[in-house]
């Protein structure tokens, strides 16, 4: 499967299987075979450019080396920079080594100050980096940061841990690829945290591994397929209650503008009504989305409704109040912002979202993920996977872990990471957004585990569109998001009608 992601002791595992079948060096061979053929994609009509591959002390510097050479032999200009380290290199490596010594090759023993390269090949690390880079390692990575040529990263950009998508540290640095092949399945780290930015595009190179080989995936990138199966064209004999009521609960004194963003997502993620619960009085309506029906939270009644708690929700005794009868409800729930810092300060509120019969879904950012966990912030996204996983046992909730490449955690352990979004994202009530999007498709009867991957999928979806028609990243606004997420999903319902 094309969106199964692997840990590294999985890839290792891999590796040894499909060696014992093949002569010593097939793997390196066809790993350098498949990057230099994605090289001479990535350059192009600039092929007359020269090429600098930078080749490391382990097995990842070896791919580099066979690059070098098939680039040499396609009669691209390559020059190798080669920094050996402390270990004897592999049998594979030295094969490789001399092969590339034998043809036209460049080989250099230091970064010249300046070079107009059309390409760079980054094989200094792969998944065995141990410790942070150092050195002269650190002064290659950081002079390849900042060029401006495309970066090619061989398996992992250099300096990434594959399995976090955390820099190597303390006081680590990483290769900012726009590229990456990586090999023998896809890596959970370069797709979350710093994974994205490291390694820009990736592509999955099997080797010729053949599937049986393969165990199963310990996470998998979130797809439109994961959720497909739930996206229905609108009967005509339809009518709003079809589709579900979603009420947002939330609104303390002077934090309305929370839970109306998210009451719009929710509005624009198809529910059939919305409701928006305040805490405070509040406004009587939203000018702007006049649909929306507000209420006061006291007494409102849950029956049959789909419940977002927690937007602008703050913490006095009435929110933990509202909190405490949003949980023992049988409604459809999800539990965002300050409610997650409530539970995460309650355990009596933690019993009884873990004792919860109905679907939940709760949507932390890493710093409310923190307060759950009683961990600090850096020990939550040293490992968002498992931090994410961590929280859905505790609380028997699918949870969202927000931020780039947000980790979606099943009570059952299983894992997603979704692909979807920008840095546009990183703006004041998109995570609101989120929460509302999440709301409607509970109301629509999704399970919560697919409203949850689906959520996320679309919000990103719906930050990606508006970047590509010229609405972001900078600049872009959660009220923005709302529009553009009903654009996405009526295009997916459209694909699979
Ligand atoms: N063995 C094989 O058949 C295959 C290996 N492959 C490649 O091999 C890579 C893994 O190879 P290795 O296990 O040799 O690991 P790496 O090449 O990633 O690096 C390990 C080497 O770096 C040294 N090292 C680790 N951290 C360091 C640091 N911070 N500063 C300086 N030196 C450091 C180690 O002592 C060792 O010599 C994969 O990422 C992939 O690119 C692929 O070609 C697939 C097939
Ligand atoms: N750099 C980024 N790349 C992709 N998605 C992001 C990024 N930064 C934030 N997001 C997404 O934006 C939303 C922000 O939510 P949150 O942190 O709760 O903000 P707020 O409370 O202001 O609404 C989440 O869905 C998160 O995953
Ligand atoms: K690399």
């Amino acid at each position: 499967m094309d969106n199964h992601l692997y840990t590294v002791a999985q890839v290792r595992a891999i590796e040894e299987a499909a060696c014992a079948g093949l002569p010593p060096g097939t793997l390196m061979r066809r790993a350098g075979d498949a990057a230099a053929r994605f090289a001479l994609e990535l350059l192009g009509e600039r092929r007359d450019k020269p090429v600098l591959v930078l080749a490391g002390p382990g097995n990842n510097g070896g791919d580099a080396l066979e690059v070098a050479a098939n680039l040499a032999d396609s009669g691209v200009d390559a020059t190798v920079l080669f920094q050996p380290g402390q270990r004897e290199i592999s049998d594979e490596a030295q094969s490789a080594h001399e092969r590339a010594r034998s043809g036209t090759v460049g080989f250099i023993d230091m970064l010249p100050p300046s070079g107009d390269w059309g390409l760079v090949v980054d094989g200094l690390f792969g998944i065995g980096l141990a410790r942070p880079i150092e050195g002269d390692y650190r002064e290659m990575v950081e002079a390849v940061n900042a060029m401006r040529c495309p970066v090619l990263a061989l398996d992992v950009p250099s300096g990434l841990d594959a399995d976090t998508g955390a820099v190597i540290g303390p006081g680590g640095v990483a290769v900012r690829a726009t590229h990456t092949i990586t090999f023998l399945g896809d890596k959970s780290g370069l797709h979350t945290l710093d994974g994205r930015d490291s390694a820009g595009h990736v592509r999955v190179e099997m080797l010729g591994v053949s599937p049986e080989l393969l165990p199963p995936p310990s996470a998998r990138l979130g797809t439109a397929e994961l959720f497909a199966h739930r996206l229905a064209a609108r009967r005509h004999n339809s009518h709003k209650g079809s589709f579900g009521d979603v009420a947002v609960l939330g609104g303390a004194h002077g934090m309305a503008g929370a839970p109306v963003l998210a009451a719009r997502g929710a509005l624009y993620g198809g529910a059939g009504r919305v409701f928006v619960a305040m805490l405070d009085s509040g406004p009587g309506y939203d000018s702007v989305q006049p649909e929306l029906m507000f209420r006061t939270a006291d007494g409102f009644d849950f029956t049959g409704r789909t419940l977002v708690i927690g937007p602008g929700m703050g913490d006095s005794a009435g929110a933990m109040r509202l909190l405490a009868r949003a949980l023992d409800s049988d409604s459809p729930l999800l539990v965002d912002a300050d409610a997650i810092n409530l539970i995460g300060a309650s355990p009596d509120l933690l019993a009884r979202l873990a004792g919860r019969g109905a679907p939940s879904v709760l949507t932390p950012h890493p710093l409310e993920a923190a307060r759950l966990l009683g961990q600090s912030t850096g020990v939550i996204q040293a490992d968002r996977l498992a931090a994410a996983r961590e929280i859905a046992l505790r609380t028997r909730a699918t949870v969202i872990l927000k931020g780039s490449g947000s980790v979606i955690a099943q009570p059952d352990g299983a894992l997603v990471i979704n692909p979807t979004g920008n840095a546009g994202l990183a703006t004041a009530g998109s995570g609101d957004v989120l929460a509302g999007i999440c709301g409607a498709l509970l109301a629509q009867a999704w399970p919560a585990g697919e409203a949850a991957i689906g959520a996320a999928w679309i919000h990103g979806a719906a930050a990606d569109l508006l970047v590509a028609h010229g609405i972001g990243p900078i600049g872009m606004t959660a009220g923005e998001l709302p529009a553009a997420a009903r654009a996405v999903l009526n295009l997916l319902v459209a694909e699979v009608s």
